[in-house]
């Protein structure tokens, strides 16, 4: 970990360096895995089958389409909510209120596209437009963080990120300088975490399940469960929307590259990659097959849904009968760290339900190829490297009741493994 000059704080993703590096590799792989996915051999780590030139990426078209999609998403996210939440206390003593809205805005989603397509909408020639829609998506997330840079020039230090605010410029626009940039109430943060990129997914994933269906006659089983399995995962979020105001990238990180890439462009292009895989690669999959991968999807499920359910619970109220006769370790906050139940098998069990849920997304796609195990190993890494983040901001937060808690549960993801 760097350190910046006269500050204490450690710089993360190694410093500008790694941080102006990450802005190259990501969008990049993001291209690499968009190409080889429709490739013939499909190798992840093979070359591309080839460079695609500016009338491959860029269409005026394509950009208008993406630039409507956001604008769909941002109305209905100014549609009356079923709740408005607060945040989390910030520097200045104050909360945010945040619209709970983020399923309506799903289902209102799918009565337009299935509206839309009832009227002719040619869905199915979406996935030809991947290319150049993840370029205007890219193209996009460097234009709004450059512009969320400069905003934050203008605001008062207790608006700002803990970790966005080294100084040195590279860094700041990768991480985010401002911590909840807004325009009114309109919350930018917290309406591309869970809004453009979540429900562009699964929109995606839809797209080539009705093209393999004008393709070969119907989808394939493998095709019907990525597609269930996802929209389900996005569904869930949205149901739970209110859990995200308490997640690290929106109580402690920045809004810059990385959550603005990351949100709009990475999320909707490469985890819809096992979808992209398999109208390309038909696998066969037999019954028996199919219901080993759902009882593996519901496993996690149940982990991840539980540990966090529990979690939230018992952050909201301790005094809950759910979970006031769990075991706790009471912190110089005042708050408390649960020591027992699904946070006294591992430091993480939602990350645990989480990466099997992710095995179960790619098990359709047969053992034949890498590339649709993608989305697995970079969720390990990404899981690891955040739960170590995590660690490091608990301990500055609970010190002694943390180690404390470290000790009591010595595994952090995998019980007995990691
Ligand atoms: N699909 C994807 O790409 C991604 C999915 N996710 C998922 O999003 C969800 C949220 O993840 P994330 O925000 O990383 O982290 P968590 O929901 O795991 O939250 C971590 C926080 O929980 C609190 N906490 C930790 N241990 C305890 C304990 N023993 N008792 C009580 N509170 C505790 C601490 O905050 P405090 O004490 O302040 O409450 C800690 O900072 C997860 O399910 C994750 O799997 C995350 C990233 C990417
Ligand atoms: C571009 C980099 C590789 C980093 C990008 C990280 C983002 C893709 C993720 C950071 C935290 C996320 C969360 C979710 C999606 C992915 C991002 C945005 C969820 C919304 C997924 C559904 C869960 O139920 C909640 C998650 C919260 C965190």
């Amino acid at each position: 970990m760097a350190y910046p000059q006269g500050s204490r704080a450690p710089l993360e993703f190694g410093g500008p360096l790694g941080a102006a590096a990450l802005m190259v590799l990501l969008p990049a792989t993001m291209f690499h895995l968009l190409l080889v996915a429709r490739s013939g051999p499909a190798r992840l780590l093979g070359p591309p089958p080839y460079l695609p030139g500016p009338d491959v990426l860029w269409s005026p078209r394509v950009l208008l389409l993406w630039l409507t999609w956001l604008g769909l998403q941002a109305a209905l996210y100014l549609l009356p909510a079923r709740k408005v939440a607060e945040g989390l206390e910030l520097k200045d003593k104050s909360r945010l209120r945040y619209p709970i809205n983020g399923f309506q805005a799903l289902v209102l989603t799918a009565l337009l596209v299935g509206l839309a397509v009832s009227a002719g909408l040619p869905l199915g020639a979406l996935p030809e437009m991947l290319v150049p829609l993840a370029f205007a998506a890219t193209l996009t997330a460097f234009i709004f963080s450059f512009l969320l840079y400069l905003k934050a020039l203008g605001v008062p230090p207790s608006a700002l990120a803990p970790g966005g605010t080294s100084g040195n410029p590279i860094y700041d626009f990768f991480l985010g300088r401002e911590l909840n940039p807004r325009i009114c109430s309109f919350d930018f943060k917290y309406f591309c975490e869970l809004r453009p990129g979540l429900i562009g997914w699964v929109l995606i994933n839809l797209a080539l399940l009705m093209q393999e269906a004008e393709l070969r006659g119907s989808p394939s089983l493998a095709m019907w469960l990525v597609n269930g399995f996802q929209l389900f995962y996005v569904g869930d979020a949205l149901w739970h929307e209110e859990a995200v105001l308490t997640t690290m990238d929106i109580t402690h990180d920045g809004f810059g590259f990385m959550l603005a890439f990351g949100d709009l462009a990475w999320v909707p292009f490469t985890y819809s990659l096992q979808a992209q895989f398999l109208l390309h690669h038909p696998q066969p999959l037999g019954l028996p097959m199919a219901s080993a991968i759902c009882l593996i999807n519901a496993l996690g499920y149940y982990i991840f849904r539980r540990a966090n359910s529990q979690k939230n619970t018992f952050r909201k109220n301790p005094s809950d009968p759910r979970v006031a006769g769990l075991e706790t370790i009471p912190t110089a906050t005042g708050r408390q760290l649960l020591v027992s139940g699904w946070w006294g098998l591992v430091r993480h069990p939602n990350y645990l339900g989480d990466l099997i849920m992710a095995l179960a997304w790619s098990l359709p796609c047969g053992v034949s190829h890498l590339l649709p195990y993608f989305y697995f190993l970079y969720f390990t890494a990404l899981l690891v490297h955040r739960e170590a983040r995590d660690e490091q901001q608990c301990l500055q937060k609970y010190g002694l009741a943390w180690q404390e808690y470290c000790r009591r549960v010595p595994y952090r993801i995998v019980p007995y493994v990691y």
